[in-house]
């Protein structure tokens, strides 16, 4: 019986390689759902993707295009086991076996539109507390492995810069490429077999978009990663480090396959794509007028005809172990948030203050309460005092350690 492979990772070490397959997979969002995210009111479930079928093939990268809101993020999320399988209908299988979310999410790589990075961190110092999270040999090992993929990611001119807020003046960082290619990087750390990246160009220009791909198309091509990402408007010469492209419209899948069997599609259908624009932005713009029954779809692989069952999952479970136990993990996390609240020290002294006012201003309006003649005894006062005080503070630690 194959066994799903999880090897504990090693920087330089070939990992093996990971195909994704989604077999007739749907998603409905229930109204009591998205009601809730998304403050409307509707009555009937709304469907995001309809069977989809695709194959994400290893050592490759696949792009995942299509029209704003065709469910391209939706996709992802289910390839990359943000969204459980058991919410979607139809399967997702890896390496020919059922995605245990658990497993498959420490395997991989997830980088979502938005860079969540800490702004008052190091390039290095952000990469060195994820490898010391997620890698094990301690301190040692991380530094050697943050300066191989500081190399190998563009940004050892940059290792010493703070990474900066994205509105804030003097405190500017580094570029939004450079951002972009530290979140990759954080990611990248363990050595994931897959990565899966929501608009990764998004907000770049040209040249740094095309610099990201190419840095991307490498571990593919050199390093034999299994890379998935969603792109709306790529270049010419993006295009072209495309393996293969999913082509997305209303949830569903009108094209898999190369870019040249897309090109052959929309000639035999009648299209004449102009010459300053490229074949995926044709398509996207034409999409509509595409039948898709015209010509049949590439069939790219076979159905997974039979799924194993749970023991399989289980047997993926208890094989994986983590980089660092529970306890180094908290004194990483612990440091890493010292790192910011010292680096914020006056942001820090000013939410204290204002807790302790606020504490006893909402304290001392409790005093009234013995001329009602309830039986409070000072201590009780002192006691709740105390205990408003405390519940700002730690409101104030809570808020500071979510802003970072
Ligand atoms: N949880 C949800 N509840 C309700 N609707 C949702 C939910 N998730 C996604 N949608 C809707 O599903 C559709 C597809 O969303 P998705 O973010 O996957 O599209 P997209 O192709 O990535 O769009 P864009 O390119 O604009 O980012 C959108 O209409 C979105 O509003």
């Amino acid at each position: 019986m194959p066994t799903f492979p999880v090897e504990s990772p090693h920087f330089g070490h070939r990992k093996t390689q990971y195909t994704i397959k989604t077999n007739g997979v749907s998603y409905e969002v229930s109204p009591s759902y998205y009601s809730y995210r998304f403050k409307v009111n509707h009555t009937q479930k709304k469907q995001i993707l309809k069977d989809v079928n695709c194959e994400i093939k290893p050592a490759a990268v696949t792009a995942v295009a299509g029209p704003s809101g065709a469910g391209k993020t939706t996709l992802l999320e289910i390839l990359a086991g943000v969204i459980h399988p058991r919410r979607i209908s139809g399967h997702v299988v890896v390496n020919d076996q059922p995605m245990n979310p658990t497993v498959f999410r420490r395997v991989s790589g997830y980088i979502p539109q938005e860079d969540l990075l800490f702004p008052l961190l190091t390039v290095e110092e952000t990469l060195l507390y994820s490898a010391r999270l997620r890698l094990q040999g301690g301190l040692a090992n991380a530094k050697r492995g943050v300066s191989k993929l500081l190399l190998e990611l563009g940004l050892s001119h940059v290792a010493g810069e703070r990474i900066g807020g994205f509105s804030s003046r003097t405190n500017r960082g580094i570029s939004s490429g450079e951002k972009r290619r530290v979140s990759i990087g954080v990611d990248l750390v363990h050595d994931p077999g897959v990565l899966l990246m929501d608009e990764p160009t998004s907000g770049l220009d040209s040249t740094s978009a095309l610099q990201l791909m190419l840095m991307l198309k490498t571990l593919a091509k050199d390093r034999g990663k299994t890379i998935v990402l969603t792109i709306h408007q790529p270049g010419f010469r993006i295009l072209e480090l495309f393996d293969q492209v999913v082509l997305l419209v209303d949830g569903t899948v009108v094209h898999r396959g190369s870019l040249d069997q897309l090109e052959h599609r929309l000639t035999l259908a009648g299209h004449c794509i102009p010459n300053h624009v490229n074949v995926l932005e044709f398509s996207i713009e034409m999409i509509k007028t595409l039948n898709i029954t015209d010509v049949e779809l590439e069939s790219g692989f076979d159905m997974v005809a039979e799924l194993l069952d749970d023991r399989v999952n289980a047997d993926w479970y208890h094989r994986f172990k983590y980089a660092n136990s529970q306890l180094t993990e908290m004194v990483i996390l612990s440091e890493r948030f010292g790192y910011n609240i010292f680096r914020t020290k006056d942001l820090l002294m000013s939410k204290m203050v204002q807790s302790v006012v606020v504490g006893i201003l909402l304290g001392t309006t409790f005093k009234n309460v013995n001329r009602f003649h309830i039986h409070f005894t000072t201590f009780f006062f002192n006691l709740w005092l105390v205990v408003i005080i405390m519940i700002f503070l730690v409101y104030t630690f809570y808020v500071i350690c979510i802003s970072y």
